[in-house]
């Protein structure tokens, strides 16, 4: 069953099983359903219009054949689909190829026969079969049994035939069978390499398409870096070249401001320069007039000058005659010294030759040198002497004249009323009377206005002063310097002096002290022509000035930078061993000439006027302190003085009742008249005499400044200055008053009685 169901699978019978069958089966029949096949096949309907039974047989084996013939077809196809993939059986020539259901194909030189099978087409079937008869024109039962018969026999033989072939085809069957087997598993192998492979290709395309993945990614984010790069190079660009533009635009700014600010320097500048050109014009013009006046008025007061200095002739005459006694008793002191000189060194000359000729007698020669020695010893010691005699003569001068100055008081007052201006008419001019005026020119009387009585009586009331000299209207500033010039020369033998000025604004305080012929250029040509005198009497000086102000009770500095004035705080240090004054950080200018004090005025005069928010209103609201030192060393004596003149322009002394101030004014107006009184306390405390007594110096900046130059053995010359005109007249006799409280003052050795007389 086996086999047969094997050979019925492959399509091909075993010989034996197909000879045992066919003995079992009834032959037309068996010869039939074998004939029929291929027939069926080729022309199935022409069969089956034949015969019905015959043809339902036929079918029924034919179904049955196709059944196997499909199986052997499906097999075969399976088969030659397998072989055909690639592993081909062994060649042709030494393995016989099976005969299949579909072979079409004949291999050339074959030497077994190959079997007849309900599938071949037969096309080499012999002329003279059955089948080829029943193509021909002649057929009977006879011929037909007997070729049946013949046809059966040849089948039989064939199919023994076949049988042994088929036994050979299954051997070959089996190898191939084999063969196909290796081949499954080398087609397995094969596949599971090529799956293997392939998984492998997937994994290499997964990775490269990863890799482009990432190469892309790579490149994206290389985009996207280099586009943030580019951004913020763009916004870094961006940016700096909006700082650059907003740093530019600063520069710009600042230049701008440093050019508007340069410009404006230079305007106010000019505009400083044009007012100071203008003012010294001004005052030019003002100075030119009032010489002119001066010229006139001089002229007009020549012939009195001329009497007045007559008189003072007689007195310097007598003064003179002392000087010219003492001078002529010095003179021929020095002439006998000289001429003893002359003598003595016209005798060395002598003594000389002598020597040289007496070498021989060295006796001789030994007398006549200590005769010679002993005359220059005398001549030395007689030189000696003279100049002694000289220094004495000198101290003995410094010593008088100290005595003078203390005689005539160490605090003296003197009056001096300016003449009228141009501008003010001559009715607006008070009365006023100078009673002593060709004798002393001490007394000045000031005659106030008509007043009606009660009943009806008109009466004025005249107010008379006295001081140590009154100067009237016509008097010049040199002639008031001639008064003061001992004072000066005090300072110079080193005494501390202290010139004021005092007076309501106006009244030629500022003409009087500061003017370019005032006191203080006076008084240093005088101090400068002196110290060359005394050259000769071995001294040396050195003068230091300093030019100071006090406003509102501060001191500034008038020689130093006007932008610091009001600003800048200058302290006063008062050194009580050395009875000096110290001022910190105060301009010391050294007066090398005289001709630089105009400079220093100058520059003090043009640092007030930047300060002055009116013109002259600084001047006449605070006071200035011109201080001169002047330090004298003399070689020969070793003797040192040390003295200072202080000149002192006052502010304006009007009371404030009667200045009507307000704001700022009233501030400046109270600080002076405090300093002012604070002044006449000073002086008054002074006067007392009182040894150890408290001086209030400290009550204001004035006074603690002048501490030294102000009692002890110090020198205070008062200036009271007058305006002439009428409106005035409440404070001249303020002004007066005050100076007679002065007046009164008794300080140092001298003692005075002042008078004052009212009528
Ligand atoms: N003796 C004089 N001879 C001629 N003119 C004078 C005399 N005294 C003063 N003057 C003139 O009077 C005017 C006022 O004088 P000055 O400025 O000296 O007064 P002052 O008291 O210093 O005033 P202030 O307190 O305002 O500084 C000036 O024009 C000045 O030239």
């Amino acid at each position: 069953m086996n086999s047969a169901n094997t050979n019925s699978r492959s399509g091909l019978m075993q010989p034996g099983t197909i000879a045992g069958k066919s003995s079992g089966l009834p032959q037309p029949s068996r010869s039939k359903s074998v004939t029929q096949a291929p027939e069926t096949r080729k022309t199935g309907t022409s069969t089956t219009s034949r015969s019905a039974t015959g043809t339902t047989r036929v079918h029924t084996r034919a179904n049955s054949t196709s059944t196997r013939s499909a199986s052997t077809a499906s097999r075969s196809g399976h088969f030659s689909s397998t072989v055909g993939y690639g592993a081909r059986p062994p060649a042709a020539g030494t393995v016989p190829r099976s005969q299949s259901s579909l072979g079409t194909r004949k291999p050339a030189g074959q030497s077994i026969t190959r079997p007849a099978t309900s599938l071949d087409t037969h096309d080499e079937e012999p002329a003279g079969s059955v089948l080829g008869k029943r193509k021909g024109a002649e057929w009977d039962q006879d011929t037909r049994e007997k070729t049946m018969e013949e046809f059966f026999n040849a089948f039989v033989s064939r199919v023994s035939q076949a049988g042994q072939e088929s036994f050979g085809l299954k051997e070959t069957v089996e190898l191939y069978k084999t063969r196909v087997s290796e081949l499954e598993a080398s087609r397995k192998e094969g596949t599971e390499a090529n799956l293997l492979l392939r998984v492998e290709l997937e994994t290499m395309k997964s990775q490269l398409s990863k890799a482009d993945d990432a190469l892309k990614d790579a490149q994206r984010d290389h985009e996207i870096a280099m586009d943030d790069i580019d951004q913020k190079q763009r916004v870094e660009t961006e940016t700096m070249r909006q700082e650059n533009k907003k740093q530019l635009e600063a520069l710009k700014a600042q230049h701008q401001d440093e050019v508007r600010e340069i410009t404006r320097r230079f305007e106010r500048e000019l505009d400083d320069e044009k007012a100071m050109r203008h003012r010294e014009v001004n005052q030019m013009t003002s100075q030119t007039a009032l010489d002119t006046q001066r010229t006139r008025i001089e002229l007009e007061t020549k012939d009195r000058e001329i009497a007045t200095l007559q008189g003072d002739l007689q007195t310097l005459r007598n003064e003179m005659e002392r000087e010219r006694k003492s001078n002529l008793d010095l003179r021929q002191n020095l002439d006998t010294a000289s001429t003893n000189s002359v003598t003595l060194e016209s005798s060395i000359r002598a003594l000389k030759a002598r020597i040289e000729f007496l070498e021989s007698g060295r006796e001789e020669q030994s007398q006549a040198f200590e005769q010679i020695n002993q005359r220059m010893m005398d001549a030395a010691a007689e030189t000696e002497e003279t100049k002694e005699k000289l220094r004495k003569e000198e101290t003995l001068r410094r010593k008088l004249h100290n005595q003078v100055q203390e005689l005539k008081g160490n605090i003296r007052v003197f009056c001096r009323v300016r003449p009228p201006l141009k501008e003010e008419s001559v009715t607006s001019v008070a009365q006023i009377q100078y009673p002593d005026e060709s004798e002393d020119s001490k007394e000045i009387s000031i005659i106030g206005p008509e007043e009606k009585s009660s009943l009806g009586a008109v009466s004025r009331k005249n107010s008379n002063f006295s001081y140590d000299r009154v100067f009237g209207p016509s008097t010049q500033n040199a002639e008031v310097f001639e008064e003061i010039s001992q004072l000066v020369q005090s300072a110079l033998d080193g005494y501390n002096v202290c010139i004021f000025c005092y007076g309501q604004t106006g009244s030629g305080k500022t003409h009087t002290m500061s003017s370019l012929d005032g006191m203080i250029p006076r008084a240093v040509h005088q101090i400068y022509a002196t110290a060359q005198q005394l050259e000769e009497k071995g001294w040396t000086y050195t003068m230091e000035g300093n030019f100071v102000e006090v406003y509102n009770e501060n001191l500034n500095d008038l020689l130093g930078n006007a932008d610091e004035l009001d600003k800048k705080k200058h302290e006063i240090r008062h050194d009580m061993q050395r009875c000096k004054t110290i001022i910190t950080d105060i301009t010391t200018v050294r007066l090398e000439s005289p001709e630089m004090v105009e400079s220093l005025l100058k520059r003090a005069a043009a640092n007030r006027s930047v300060a002055a928010t009116k013109a002259n209103e600084r001047s006449s609201r605070s006071h200035s302190v011109f201080i001169l030192k002047l330090i004298g060393q003399n070689s020969v004596t070793g003797e040192r003085s040390e003295g200072t003149l202080n000149l002192v322009d006052l502010a304006g002394s009007e009371r404030l009742s009667h200045s009507g101030a307000t704001g700022e004014r009233l501030k400046e107006t109270q600080n002076i008249n405090r300093s002012l009184s604070c002044l006449g306390d000073v002086i008054s405390a002074l006067g007392q005499g009182r040894e150890g007594a408290h001086i209030p110096y400290r009550n204001s900046k004035l006074t603690y400044l002048l501490q030294f130059s102000l009692g002890g053995n110090s020198k205070t010359l008062m200036f009271v200055m007058v305006s002439p005109l009428q409106a005035h007249l409440a404070e001249t006799l303020t002004s007066l008053k005050f100076a007679t409280k002065v007046h009164n003052t008794h300080i140092g050795t001298a003692k005075r009685q002042a008078r004052v007389r009212d009528s």
